[in-house]
């Protein structure tokens, strides 16, 4: 008991003398400074629902370069375009690495894909494997017919709904359209609204695929971490959502392998990657293309591609909703360059300048991944005379770079028109507007997202007119971002619009 007691009043006298040291340390290490950090749990109290928000109104205060721990985690979040530029351009080799957690290694087979490899010559393999032979502007156009077709059948079901005034679940339809061209370029095969060969667990599936791609509690509090992920059922959830969707795939390849199976005059993403697995030359890291490598790939189009176009959509149209005046300007604009045709096809796209300005300001204030994918610094490099050591992890908080007064004029505004004679774009080379990020991780799958949400929205301003449900003001429509589910942030409510033709 006495020695108890002592070793109390021990701690109590030496705890100031800790607390000195530690602020002495962090002196030393140049931390870039950061809130203060509760014991254990570190900020992780700080971060809420939200946290691209919450991490903006942090960097108001203690800057652009900013230290906090989840829990044992450092982690550096940058909110400006300048501090971007020097982690993404100056800095990109030194932390072009992601984080190793338990979720994305399960959903990758162990780091075999692209999205969630960690740094070196399997993930530099792969990704030129992609880029060459899955993302290329030749392999998107090579998918045009899916993407038009898809467009057609979509229309076809709003204009059903418009003959009567009947209301259009918008955010529905864009989850159910990106997920039918998705499905159909990798795995040749159509998935109509929620149902995929009587799988109707899909949507779901994915969606719960992303929010299991984060910190599990264990990895940010590793001495009692793991109650609250036995609790949560954590582990549970991943061996689920990874079997059911591993089977899913796996039944897709097997599909391809049949020797009875017609010859496809197009081929999708499986046929391109059994292809390359047959005839490599090349090893992929240290081992050769398998298809664990195949599915990983698989599930990284699942997660990045259906998604972050859809909501480039939803958040598109909720934004004209509002403003009725650029509505009008954008529908004359598509009716005026298309004249009279039955839909705007690929091949109109590049005429229509507003419509793309309004994607590109829709991703300025809505991108769908607000702070990039995770990455972790392998060697240590300084921004802004910060030191940043290896293994922190780094997030970009482009969300807030996107809203910047200093870049931004009125930066809460939605107005496409700043485009005009604005060479600001959003291909890595422009560090205050990154909705696809940049450098040597940023988004392969550019070109397959934007022009799936420009075909997208142009048909959807030239097929209609446009209101809001009986009794709604444009004032009134909920513009809240819903909580964090992962890597996506999508709106709160669905969009409910009423089509006229
Ligand atoms: C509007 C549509 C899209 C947006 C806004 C978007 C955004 C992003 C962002 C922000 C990143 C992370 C960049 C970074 O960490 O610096 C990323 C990575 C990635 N995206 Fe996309 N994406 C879109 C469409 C797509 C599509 C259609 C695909 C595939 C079919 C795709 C596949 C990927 C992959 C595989 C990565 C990981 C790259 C790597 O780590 O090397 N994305 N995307």
């Amino acid at each position: 008991m006495a020695v108890y007691a002592l070793s109390i009043w021990l701690f109590v006298l030496l705890l100031p003398l800790l607390l000195l040291l530690k602020k002495i340390v962090r002196h030393n290490q140049q931390l870039p400074p950061g809130p203060p950090k509760l014991p254990v749990v570190g900020n992780f109290h700080q971060l809420g629902a939200l946290p691209h928000q919450s991490l903006k109104r942090l960097s108001q205060k203690y800057g652009a370069v900013m230290f906090l721990k989840l829990g044992r985690t450092p982690l550096v979040v940058i909110s400006s375009a300048e501090a971007a530029r020097e982690v993404l351009k100056i800095h990109d080799l030194d932390c072009c690495s992601r984080p190793l957690l338990t979720g994305t290694g399960k959903l990758s087979y162990n780091y075999l894909d692209i999205g969630f490899a960690p740094y070196g010559d399997h993930w530099r393999q792969m990704r030129k494997m992609s880029t060459l032979e899955l993302f290329s502007l030749k392999r998107v156009q090579s998918f045009r017919f899916i993407r038009e077709e898809e467009v057609a059948l979509l229309i076809d079901s709003i204009t059903e709904s418009s003959s009567s005034a009947t209301p259009v679940d918008i955010s529905e339809k864009m989850f159910g359209l990106t997920g039918s061209i998705v499905f159909r370029m990798a795995f040749g095969k159509r998935f109509r609204g929620s149902n995929y060969d009587g799988n109707n667990r899909l949507p779901e599936l994915i969606h719960a695929a992303e929010s299991l791609a984060s910190f599990s509690a264990e990895e940010c509090f590793p001495n009692f971490g793991w109650i609250i992920d036995r609790i949560s059922g954590y582990h549970g959830k991943l061996e689920g959502v990874f079997l059911e969707l591993d089977t899913l795939l796996q039944e897709l390849i097997n599909d391809h392998l049949k020797p009875e199976r017609t010859k496809q005059e197009q081929e999708d993403f499986i046929d391109v990657m059994l292809k390359m697995e047959r005839e490599q030359t090349e090893t992929v890291g240290e081992a050769r293309l398998t298809k664990n490598h195949i599915k990983a790939v698989l599930m990284n189009i699942l997660m990045g591609g259906v998604d972050t176009s859809a909501l480039t959509v939803i958040w598109a149209m909720a934004e004209l909703c509002r403003n009725p005046r650029l509505m009008s300007k954008a529908r004359d604009e598509v009716r005026k360059c298309i004249g009279k045709k039955r839909r705007v096809t690929e091949a109109d796209i590049d005429q229509l300048h507003y419509l793309k300005m309004i994607i590109k300001e829709t991703l300025r204030l809505h991108p769908p991944a607000p702070l990039l994918f995770a990455r972790k610094a392998m060697s240590h490099f300084k921004v802004n005379d910060h030191n940043i050591y290896p293994e922190t992890v780094i997030q970009i908080n482009v969300w807030a770079i996107g809203k910047d007064p200093i870049y931004w004029k009125n930066p809460e505004e939605f107005y496409p028109d700043r485009f005009i004679d604005n060479p600001i774009d959003f291909r890595g080379q422009h560090f205050e507007l990154l909705p696809f990020g940049a450098g040597r991780r940023s988004c392969p799958g550019i070109h397959m997202g934007l022009i799936t949400a420009e075909l997208a929205l142009a048909n959807l301003l030239y097929c209609f007119d446009w209101k809001l449900p009986e009794g709604v003001k444009e004032e009134d429509l909920n513009m809240e971002e819903a909580a964090s589910q992962g890597m996506t942030i999508a709106k709160k409510t669905p969009l409910v619009l009423v089509p006229v033709n």
